[in-house]
């Protein structure tokens, strides 16, 4: 005998149950170029160069204080000026002929004042004394970046060319399709009387997949298209047919591709997979359940069954995306060094090649051949400057396209003002980002050695780094001098690694890639019967939060008066009543099940007397 009801007042769609939207920028992002005022006089003619002449765009401290911590930040104030260039032309440095070398995705960056600036250096001087601050006025307040960046300064992601930003990292959502209604109808034909219920059952909803193009290297194509969702199934019809399956989705990635959950404030989300070899496919969200219709609900006790189902909506999320090459050998050094050039002296690649920093700003792949049978991978990177943990030049994000590398190749270019001061720097860099990095075995080559300032240099950064125990390979990449013995050796490098990971098994293979989907189906068939109740005391409203439980009520279809009826029997058999009534529920007070809000009924007098009445006002004393 019911004791209590929930009668139907509203059916609203409760905006505090809506997800938040997750794309909402983050505001703090330590990645952005500071727009130094340009205090220092144009560059002595000595560091303008031009042709095949080298230049050194790392600013280094001196060698004692710099290094004895290898987290001491890098004073900035004995170095030469600084390298600024704006509206595409440079105020020091390389004379106005250089706007013509410029390659087309270096111009219009953006600046914090909507000037199109490009800043490539970072040499202003934060510790200047009796000075005024060249901080710009979004950090005033603040002694100092180091200050600024202690109490989670603002940064804006800006400087970084936005194709750039979105070579290898992207932010999609992905919604499986919603499953058909069912629907409710009866057989109608003539010599057969009472026909009985006939009404289909919906259709599934289309899954989501994630598949591996091998023939994608980058998630540019994400910049376009942000949202990916599956077709809903088709209701189902008269004479018991069922609606039609809902259209898949399939997003392509790129080998190497990492998915994770989309990142929560500044969170990162769990990863999701590792998607790496081309033709993997993952079912990431299974499509809705299609709603029955009402012949499925026939049975002895109602064979005229007048109700039918919602189909299950499709879950979703938004997840983000994040591509780390799958090469074997990375070629990392400081801006200009000459990394490109020894990528094309040792493979087929193609890339651009000029005498500027950041030539390079996505990474280019080249393929090594030694033997028929014997070949690498090897990736070449954007330029590594000093600070660039602090986002100075490119930053160094796109290292993490090193993680995959089995071994690194370190170019240090030799004409340049101090080689060792430069190759500490970039292993300073290496090390910020991931200390895993710097225990990848890695070769150094000591480049443009065909250059006199360079051969001059050979002898001394040999003996600094051989003090060290490192056997520094010297090269001229542009005459392919020197170029096979690194070929050579790194290939022996990579074949160590290579046993070595075979024995212990680093990677293991994330066997079942379908593994979200089955977490999905899980969560959705929760029984009913678990859930919790809140109660918020101020507006006299109850929650019932549970999986189940709120699945049913977005699968009913309120259409039909026998939904509703179905439906407090079910709040009647999964205890969801007598809970209420346990914690103290009262005449009047609304109940809130998923998107549905009720008003709750103590007692119901056709049901004869209860004491639920009574009860609720006992447990409210
Ligand atoms: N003389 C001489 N010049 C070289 C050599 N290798 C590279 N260069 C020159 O150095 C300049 C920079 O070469 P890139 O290969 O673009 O340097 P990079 O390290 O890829 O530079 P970014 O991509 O900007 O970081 C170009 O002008 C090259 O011609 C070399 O062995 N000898
Ligand atoms: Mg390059």
């Amino acid at each position: 005998m019911a004791s209590a009801s929930l009668a139907l007042s509203t059916i609203l769609p409760l905006s505090s149950s809506k997800p938040r939207n997750p794309r909402k920028p983050s505001r703090r992002n330590p990645r952005t170029n500071f727009k130094p005022k340009s205090k220092f006089p144009p560059l002595p003619p000595a560091y303008r160069s031009a042709g095949g002449e080298a230049t050194t765009y790392t600013r280094l401290p001196p060698k004692d204080s710099a290094f004895d911590d290898p987290y001491l930040e890098i004073r900035l104030h004995d170095s030469p000026p600084a390298l600024e260039f704006n509206q595409g032309r440079a105020s020091g440095g390389k004379g106005s002929d250089f706007d013509e070398e410029m390659p087309e995705e270096l111009m219009g960056f953006e600046s914090d004042d909507g000037d199109e600036e490009v800043i490539l250096s970072s040499s202003f001087d934060l510790e200047s004394e009796g000075e005024e601050s060249d901080l710009p006025s979004e950090y005033e307040g603040y002694e100092d970046l180091e200050e600024f960046l202690e109490k989670g300064g603002d940064f804006k992601e800006k400087g970084v060319p936005a194709v750039m930003r979105c070579f290898d990292r992207a932010k999609i959502y992905v919604k499986a399709g919603d499953g058909g209604n069912g629907v409710v109808a009866f057989r109608r034909e003539k010599f057969v009387p009472y026909g009985g219920p006939s009404g289909g059952d919906g259709g599934r909803g289309g899954n989501v997949y994630l598949e591996v193009d091998g023939s994608m290297n980058s998630l540019l194509p994400f910049r376009k298209t942000v949202h990916f969702r599956a077709g809903r199934g088709s209701h189902g019809q008269g004479k018991k047919q069922a609606g039609a399956k809902g259209e898949d989705v399939v997003v392509k990635v790129a080998p190497g591709t990492v998915v994770r959950e989309a990142s929560n404030g500044d969170v990162k989300g769990e990863v999701l997979l590792e998607l790496v070899k081309p033709g993997q496919r993952a079912l990431l969200l299974p499509g809705g359940r299609g709603g029955r219709g009402n012949a499925s609900f026939k049975t002895g006790m109602n064979k005229v069954p007048k109700i039918a189902e919602n189909g299950e909506e499709g879950a979703e999320m938004w997840l983000d995306l994040e591509l780390k090459l799958v090469a074997d050998v990375g070629i990392v050094g400081a801006p200009n060094a000459g990394k490109s050039t020894l990528l094309s002296a040792i493979s087929a690649a193609q890339p651009t090649i000029a005498n500027y920093p950041f030539t390079t700003l996505l990474p280019n792949l080249g393929v090594v051949s030694l033997d028929f049978d014997a070949t690498m991978v090897v990736a070449d990177l954007p330029g590594l400057l000093e600070g660039a943990h602090r986002g100075f030049g490119l930053g160094h994000e796109f290292l993490r396209h090193t993680e995959r590398c089995s071994v690194l190749i370190h170019v240090v270019d030799g004409s340049g003002q101090q080689p060792e001061y430069e190759f500490d720097a970039v292993r300073l860099e290496l090390e910020l980002f991931s200390p895993e990095l710097v225990d990848k075995p890695y070769l150094v080559a000591f480049n443009k050695i065909d250059l006199p300032e360079a051969y001059e240099k050979w002898n001394a950064f040999k003996e600094y780094l051989e003090n060290r125990g490192i056997h520094p390979f010297c090269i001229s990449a542009m005459n392919r001098q020197g170029t096979h013995e690194v070929v050579l050796a790194s290939y022996e490098l990579l074949q160590k690694q290579l046993e070595a990971r075979r024995e212990v098994e680093e990677y293991p293979d994330l066997a079942n890639l379908n593994h979200v989907a089955d977490t999905v189906r899980k969560q959705r068939s929760v029984s009913m019967s678990e859930f919790e109740i809140i109660h918020e005391s101020n507006s006299n409203t109850w929650l019932v939060i549970g999986a189940g439980i709120q699945r049913f009520v977005q699968m009913t279809n309120w259409r039909y008066s026998e939904s509703l009826r179905r439906f407090q029997h079910a709040l009647e058999a999964c205890g969801v009543n007598k809970s209420l009534k346990k914690q103290g529920v009262k005449e009047g007070d609304t109940v809130i099940v998923g998107e549905m809000e009720m008003v709750w009924h103590d007692a119901n007098e056709n049901f004869g007397p209860s004491n639920s009445k009574k009860q609720a006002v006992e447990s409210e004393k």
